[in-house]
């Protein structure tokens, strides 16, 4: 059931609007199913024009609803349709039985419904249009209704039920959405720390594999490592050796383009994951961020060089491409550091 609920509305049961659709679904059935069982009673039980009319085009409506929750995706416009039927449905009701049965019953849907389905804003206006309009009807039919007279006490207990259903549903709601948005904007923030490196604030390993896992391109991939870094924890303590890894992850950050990113692999390791495809302006920009870093002045007693391994990457072949790009950085260190080396993986 769930499978088939998550085809039709093109989500996953995990998303946040699963629980809206499906509530559309099932309203939509229920009230489409009352609609064609009238339809049938008042044209071959009792045959009586108004309903049969009515309850047709409510039918139309539900369908119109149901098209735009399941084909159109598009489950906002099947919530203002189902409010407009079960409003303008209560109004026919209170138009052709007064205040019989239940027919005014049927008011108090729409602040309910209508703060769920629409939100507390467009909800409470509805609503308060609703209850002007029922108010009016009410009043002009004063006096006049059968079986009862709608007194002016009744209007009263009318008011004072409807206003407080409305305030309830108001109260509800925009609690239920405020403690939504809290709640993601939280995850959010989780989502942004868990992808996150302490030290430079740039992106974590974690992240930087799932975007090389997930794509679906050939990118090219760098690996960058500090040259001799231990002297300078060596030489001016782990704390200057911290402060020339966060100078340096804006450093590189400075040298890519805007849909590049730059992320720290661990240790004295960072990754850029480049958006370019063109080796030879790959190889031109690496040129330069070399020449960039070695000329930095990044306040330690000492030059600052990084060697750089570049690799193409294929999510197919995700682990034999981080090796490659290994072996080329060991290759720029062998071959004397502050340089880069390319390794292409054979077609
Ligand atoms: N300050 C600081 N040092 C770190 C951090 N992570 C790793 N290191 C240090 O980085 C150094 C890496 O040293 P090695 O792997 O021997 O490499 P290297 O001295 O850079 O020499 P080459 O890579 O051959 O150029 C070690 O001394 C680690 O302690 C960190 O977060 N902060």
């Amino acid at each position: 059931m769930v499978t088939f609920l998550e085809k039709s509305f093109g989500v996953k049961h995990t998303h946040p609007d699963f629980r809206f659709r499906s509530f559309l679904f099932s309203a939509l059935l229920i009230i489409s199913s009352g609609f064609a069982f009238f339809s049938y009673y008042n044209l071959v039980v009792a045959f009586y024009v108004p309903m049969l009319i009515s309850n047709v085009i409510g039918l139309i409506f539900c369908m119109l609803g149901g098209y735009y929750l399941l084909v159109k995706k598009r489950p906002q416009v099947a919530a203002v349709i189902l409010q407009t039927i079960v409003t303008v449905d209560s109004f026919i009701l209170i138009l052709i039985d007064g205040n019989e049965e239940f027919a005014l019953a049927f008011a108090f849907l729409t602040p309910v419904l209508g703060i769920f389905l629409l939100g507390y804003r467009f909800g409470a206006v509805l609503s308060a249009i609703n209850f002007v309009c029922v108010l009016y009807f009410c009043s002009s039919q004063m006096d006049t209704w059968e079986p009862a007279p709608f007194l002016p006490i009744n209007l009263i207990h009318f008011s004072a039920i409807y206003f407080l259903i409305l305030m309830v549903s108001v109260f509800y709601d925009s609690s239920r959405r405020k403690a939504y948005s809290m709640m993601e904007e939280a995850n959010g923030q989780l989502q942004e720390l868990a992808t996150m490196d302490a030290l430079t604030k740039l992106r974590n390993r974690r992240y930087l594999e799932d975007q090389l896992l997930s794509s679906k391109n050939n990118l090219f991939v760098a690996m960058i490592d500090v040259d001799d870094f231990k002297k300078v924890n060596d030489l001016f303590g782990h704390e200057e050796g911290d402060k020339v890894l966060i100078e340096l992850a804006q450093q590189l950050k400075n040298n890519v383009g805007p849909n590049d990113i730059v992320g720290r692999w661990g240790g004295e390791e960072f990754v850029i994951i480049f958006s370019e495809s063109d080796l030879t302006k790959l190889q031109k920009s690496l040129t330069k961020l070399n020449r960039n870093i070695a000329a930095h002045d990044f306040n330690v007693g000492r030059k600052i060089t990084v060697s750089i391994g570049l690799s193409d990457h294929q999510a197919s072949k995700h682990r034999d491409c981080l090796r490659q790009m290994d072996q080329a950085l060991y290759e720029a260190k062998a071959d004397g550091k502050n340089q880069f080396c390319v390794a292409i993986s054979p077609i």
